[in-house]
């Protein structure tokens, strides 16, 4: 039973064994799987960190190059800013230095700019002072060239000197005995340019720019080229332009040369004097021209013509499309000697006002280009009516010019300025310190030898006496004659001075005695009207009486020639002869030119004593 229990025991524990032998088996199993999973587990992961191991060595491997390379940029860069610095240093150096140079140049040029306005106001004074010494009216002669279709025409003109000399010869007189001898400023022959005259005019244009009034004008006979030196042809190109486009053009560049210092505003006014009414040519006005007063020069803004439209410009083409607007609505009319004549004077003003930009002043200028009208006698036009009315107001208007310029050249006390509307509007630069410029043209065909020598012998009579400064400063025994017989002269005029004062004290104490023929001023006759451009008014008896005293001539003959220069040509002993072709209407009774103080037995004594010398002439010759 022992044995039984015993071996039951055994059995069970047998059992037991095996039972735990195959539960141990199955967790062997169980393990030995796990092993494997986990062998197989660890074998993947080793494989995923040896990749992960290679990505990161490589990604090492990238950052470390990338780290090198931006080692090696930085290296780079620190050598640059260094080599930087070093340059920077250096420039700093020099600039430092420069600047110390450009403090003292600055310094310098400070102190040369504190003296540039005094130099300049020298300079420009000097350049003035100049030009009085050269005398304050000129007086340049420019022959015409024969026009297309004129070849083999012959010339009255025999020779043009270098010095202002011209030689005419008459053609009914060939030889040395027809020559006459002209002397002034300058002398253009046919082949001058346009360009080569003006340039002997800039420096009047700079004298406008510097607030001096000028006064440049052309004179001679229907076709001479008045309008051709002052304007140009039609449809100029600028190598034709005439005197106002380049006068107005030079003065732009001037006021542009000068734009730091000065400050320029440039106006134009055109007017036109048609039968000694005053017409402005840029009128927007439609209908007859309106007539205009003119001042007198006493004029706070200077205008003469204050009704005249005045037009600021400021290039040349704006001038150029006004003075061509001007000249169109000009008054023109059909002469036997021009198929188209200006029958007016046409006068460019152009008003310059200029601002000291650093003393805040004004400076004034103004500068008159005048187109005069054809200075052919009646007759010669063969004109009546209308026309024949208009030429003598043409003949009056440049009488009284040239009585004017001829009253200041003798620096007469009475200046004759209201005898003509054109006197009148160009007083502001007649005179004073105004400087005035004649250009005398020249018809060279032998057909016009009258009317040129009558244009030479105006222009003569305008220059000749002129006394400039430069006479005074000039030295050599003719000069000192001159200045001898000018010495004379002047005391002739002086006495003459107090003669015409103690007219004017008679004409005073005569006031409002009736004519002596009782007539009415202004309806005399047309003979009445010619005697009054010859003679009338107080300033032009004065003026004629004063040329007398000094001896005047009636027959035309140029013995003597009076030169710009006072250098006279010929007989310079001789005393000038001053041809006054226009007498006084010698105080007939019938003369609207009669005045009370002509009825005054002492006024009668003196103008007979001078009358049997100048015969009353129809039309002003002068
Ligand atoms: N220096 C010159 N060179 C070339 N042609 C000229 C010159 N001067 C004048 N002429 C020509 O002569 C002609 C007459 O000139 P212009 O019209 O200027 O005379 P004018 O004196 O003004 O006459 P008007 O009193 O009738 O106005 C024109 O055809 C002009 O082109």
């Amino acid at each position: 039973m022992a044995k039984t229990i015993h071996e039951q025991q055994c059995l069970e524990m047998q059992k037991e064994t095996e039972g735990v032998k195959a539960g141990l088996q199955a967790r062997l199993n169980e393990l030995e799987s796990l092993l494997n999973d986990s062998n197989n587990r660890v074998k993947e992961l080793e494989t995923s960190a040896k990749s992960k191991c290679q990505s990161w060595s490589m990604k090492v491997n990238t950052y470390q190059s990338f780290m090198d390379s931006q080692f090696h940029a930085m290296r780079d860069l620190r050598f640059t800013s260094n080599a930087i610095r070093q340059e920077l240093l250096k420039t700093q150096k020099s600039y430092f230095e420069e600047f110390n140079l450009l403090e003292v140049k600055l310094k310098a040029l400070a102190d040369a700019a504190g003296n540039y306005r005094e130099v300049l106001n020298e300079n420009r004074k000097l350049f003035n002072e100049i030009q009085d010494l050269r005398g304050n009216i000129r007086v340049f002669c420019r022959v015409r060239p024969f026009l297309p279709g004129q070849n083999g025409k012959q010339t009255i003109v025999e020779s043009i000197g270098d010095n202002g000399q011209l030689v005419v010869t008459n053609p009914a007189k060939p030889g040395k005995e027809g020559q006459k001898t002209f002397k002034f400023n300058k002398v253009f022959g046919p082949a001058a340019t346009q360009g080569e005259v003006f340039a002997d005019i800039q420096p009047f244009i700079q004298s406008v720019v510097d607030g001096y009034n000028v006064c440049i004008f052309a004179y001679g006979q229907t076709g001479s080229g008045k309008t051709y030196t002052m304007t140009g042809p039609n449809d100029a190109t600028e190598e034709e332009w005439g005197v106002n486009f380049r006068a107005l053009n030079n003065l732009f560049k001037i006021s542009q040369n000068r734009r730091s210092t000065f400050q320029y505003e440039v106006g134009v006014q055109v007017v036109e004097i048609y039968n000694d009414q005053v017409r402005d040519l840029l009128s927007n006005r439609t209908g007859p021209a309106k007539k205009m007063g003119v001042t007198s020069i006493s004029q706070p803004n200077g205008l003469a013509v204050p009704d005249a439209s005045m037009h600021p410009v400021l290039s040349t083409t704006d001038v150029i499309d006004l003075i061509n607007l001007g000249f169109k609505n000009r008054t023109v009319s059909a002469t036997a000697l021009n198929e188209r004549s200006s029958r007016s004077h046409s006068i460019v003003t152009v008003h310059v006002r200029g601002k000291d930009l650093k003393a805040g002043n004004y400076i004034y200028g103004n500068l008159h280009l005048v187109d005069l009208a054809g200075s052919e006698r009646v007759d010669r036009s063969e004109v009546t009516g209308d026309r024949l009315k208009e030429a003598q107001h043409i003949n009056k208007s440049l009488s009284s010019l040239g009585d004017v310029i001829f009253a200041l050249a003798q620096k007469s006390p009475h200046v004759p300025y209201r005898n003509s509307k054109l006197t009148q509007v160009l007083q502001s630069s007649l005179g004073g310190q105004a400087k005035t410029l004649m250009f005398v043209q020249l018809n060279p065909d032998v057909t016009s030898y009258s009317e040129s020598l009558s244009t030479l012998k105006f222009a003569e009579r305008v220059s000749g006496v002129e006394l400039g400064a430069a006479r005074s400063s000039k030295e050599g025994k003719d000069v000192k004659e001159l200045m001898e017989q000018m010495a004379s002269l002047k005391d002739t005029i002086a006495k003459k001075d107090e003669e015409i004062e103690r007219l004017h004290l008679l004409k005073d104490l005569k006031n409002g005695y009736p004519r002596i023929d009782g007539e009415q001023p202004g309806t005399g006759s047309l003979s009445d009207k010619q005697s009054e451009t010859g003679s009338t008014d107080d300033e032009k008896s004065e003026i004629t009486d004063a040329a007398l005293s000094m001896g005047t001539e009636t027959d035309g003959s140029a013995e003597y020639v009076h030169s710009p220069e006072g250098v006279s040509l010929g007989k310079p002993k001789v005393v000038p002869k001053v041809r006054v072709l226009q007498k006084p209407a010698q105080a007939t009774p019938t003369s609207k030119s009669e005045s009370p103080r002509a009825s005054s037995p002492a006024i009668k004594k003196t103008l007979s004593s001078s009358s049997n010398l100048v015969k009353p002439v129809v039309r002003k010759k002068v």
